[in-house]
C-alpha cells in the first residue's frame, strides 16, 4: 500500500480526469489512511502554502477532481474503512473514500441498499459523491444527498477537523454547517467521513422499458405513471433515439423495443411483487404501451452506459441542465438545429422525473469553433427558463466562470466570502467551483 506516489508515470492516472479532456502536472499523490493523517497533511500545506487537489474516484466530468497545475494530490483512496452500521435506524458511517458499489454490497448483505446510485459506482468515492452533490438514478425516490446524509467529518484548510458526524434524523442546533461542504467539491474542507441514512433493500424491484412516439407522450406517460404507480416509482429515465444509436453502435447493446423516437425506462421498489407487477401492468394498459418488462439488469445498462458509449464517438461536450421539465427537450431541439452538421450528434437523455436533462454534443475531436457555437448559448437558453447550469456535476473547472447564469451577484459573493473565511489562503481544490476574478 503505496501511500506517497511520485514519480511522471505513477502520478498520471491522477493527473488526467475521465473523460480526459482536462490534465494538470502534479508531481504527488498523497493517500492517509486516517483523518489524523489529513489533518497532518492540510496543517502543512497551510503552513507552506501549498495548493491541494482533493480526489476520490476521479469520476467526476467538470474537471473538478484533477489539478490544474502541480497541486499536491489529496486521495481518499486508503480511507475505505465502514466505520458502523445500525440496523435499526439504517445509518451507515464511513469514511470517505469507500467505493458506492462496495458500500451498496455491503448493505444488501444486511438488507438495505445506498440512497444514492449512479453509473459510476464500481469507482467513485462516497465522500466525492457527497462533495460533488450527486444525483442519480435513485433521487426521484429517496431525496438527496442533502436530505440522506445526516453528518460529515471535515477537515478544513489549517488541518482543524470538524466533527459533525452526528447520526440524528432531527437536529436544529444552530446552523446546519455540514450542508456548507455538500456539494462544495472540496474547495472548503476536505470530507473525511460520512453518516448516511439508508433504505431497505426492496423485495421486488420491477423494471419497464418503453418506445415513446413523442416527447409530449413522454410527458404524458410520466404523469400517468406518477399516478397509478405511486409510492412505488423508484426511477424515471429517458434517452432519444440518438443514444440508442450510440449504445448499439458502440456497445453492441440492443433495444428491447421497437424503434421509437424516444425511450424511457421506469423502474419500481416496493415489498410485494404480486401487488407491484399488478400496478405496473395496469399502468402499462392505460399508457397503451408496449413494453417490456423485466428483472432490469439488461434494461439499466442500456441507459447507465450512454455516457461509456458517448466517449466511443469522439469529443464529448457535455451539459447537465435541470429545466421545467415541460420544456426540457426543446433545449436539445435548438441546439441540433443550430449545430446543424457542425456536430457529430446532438443527444438528449436523462433523469426525467427530476427534471435534470443530460445534453451531450459530440464530434470527432475538440473544436473551439464548435464550443463557441455551443457556449454560452446554452448557459442563456437555461438561464431563461430560470434552470440550472448544473444539476448534479458542480462546476468543478469547466463550468465555474459560468455561476452566473443560474446564480445572482449577491449569492456568488456571499460563496466568494465564506471560501475566504474557511480557505484564507486559497489552498483548497483552487481554480474551481467560483470565478476568477476578472
Ligand atoms: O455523461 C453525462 O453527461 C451524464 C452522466 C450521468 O449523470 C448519467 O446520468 O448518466
Ligand atoms: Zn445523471
Amino acid at each position: 500500500m503505496e501511500m506517497v506516489v511520485t514519480g511522471q508515470e505513477e502520478v498520471k492516472p491522477f493527473n488526467v480526469d475521465w473523460l480526459k479532456s482536462v490534465r494538470g502536472c502534479s508531481q504527488l499523490v498523497l493517500k492517509p489512511q486516517t483523518t489524523a493523517e489529513v489533518s497532518q497533511v492540510l496543517r502543512y500545506c497551510h503552513e507552506k502554502n501549498l495548493a491541494v487537489n482533493p480526489q476520490g474516484g476521479n469520476t467526476g466530468l467538470v474537471g473538478g477532481s484533477v489539478p490544474v497545475f502541480d497541486e499536491i494530490i489529496l486521495s481518499t483512496a486508503l480511507m475505505n474503512q465502514i466505520i458502523s452500521f445500525d440496523k435499526v435506524s439504517g445509518i451507515l458511517v464511513c469514511q470517505a473514500g469507500c467505493v458506492l458499489e462496495r458500500l451498496n454490497e455491503y448493505l444488501e448483505e444486511q438488507g438495505f441498499i445506498m440512497p444514492l446510485d449512479l453509473g459510476a459506482k464500481g469507482s467513485c468515492h462516497i465522500g466525492g459523491n457527497v462533495a460533488t452533490n450527486a444525483g442519480g438514478l435513485r433521487l426521484l425516490r429517496y431525496g438527496s444527498l442533502r436530505g440522506t446524509v445526516l453528518g460529515l467529518e471535515v477537515v478544513l484548510a489549517d488541518g482543524s477537523a470538524l466533527n459533525c458526524l452526528t447520526s440524528l434524523r432531527k437536529d436544529n442546533t444552530g446552523y446546519d454547517l455540514k450542508q456548507l461542504f455538500i456539494g462544495s467539491e472540496g474547495t472548503l474542507g476536505v470530507i473525511t467521513a460520512v453518516s448516511i441514512l439508508c433504505p431497505q433493500k426492496p423485495k421486488a424491484v420491477n423494471v419497464a422499458f418503453l418506445g415513446c412516439r413523442s416527447f409530449a407522450k413522454v410527458l404524458e406517460t410520466f404523469t400517468t405513471c406518477r399516478a397509478m404507480l405511486g409510492e412505488i416509482l423508484s426511477a424515471y429515465e429517458f434517452m432519444d433515439e440518438k443514444c440508442m444509436e450510440v449504445v448499439e453502435r458502440h456497445l453492441k447493446l440492443s433495444s428491447p423495443v421497437a424503434d421509437s423516437p424516444f425511450y424511457v425506462l421506469i423502474e419500481t421498489s416496493g415489498s410485494n411483487s404480486t401487488h407491484d407487477e399488478e400496478k405496473l401492468n395496469n399502468f402499462l394498459e392505460q399508457a397503451m404501451a408496449s413494453g417490456l418488462v423485466t428483472d432490469g439488469t439488461m434494461l439499466w445498462s442500456l441507459r447507465e452506459r450512454i455516457t461509456e458509449a458517448l466517449t466511443h464517438e469522439g469529443y464529448v461536450y457535455k451539459y447537465d441542465i435541470s429545466l421545467p421539465v415541460a420544456k426540457l427537450y426543446d433545449l436539445v431541439t435548438d441546439m441540433r438545429a443550430r449545430l446543424g452538421h457542425s456536430a457529430k450528434n446532438v443527444v438528449g437523455y436523462g433523469h426525467l422525473g427530476d427534471g435534470n436533462l443530460h445534453l451531450n454534443v459530440t464530434a470527432d475531436s475538440y473544436s473551439h469553433s464548435l464550443l463557441d457555437a455551443i457556449e454560452p448559448f446554452v448557459y442563456e437558453w437555461t438561464a431563461r427558463c430560470s434552470g440550472s447550469i448544473s444539476a448534479e456535476h458542480g462546476l468543478g473547472f469547466k463550468k465555474k466562470q459560468f455561476i452566473q447564469y443560474s446564480k445572482p451577484h449577491e449569492a456568488v459573493v456571499l460563496m466568494q466570502q465564506f471560501k475566504a473565511m474557511l480557505d484564507p489562503k486559497g489552498i483548497l481544490n483552487p481554480y474551481k467551483t467560483l470565478p476568477s476574478a476578472p
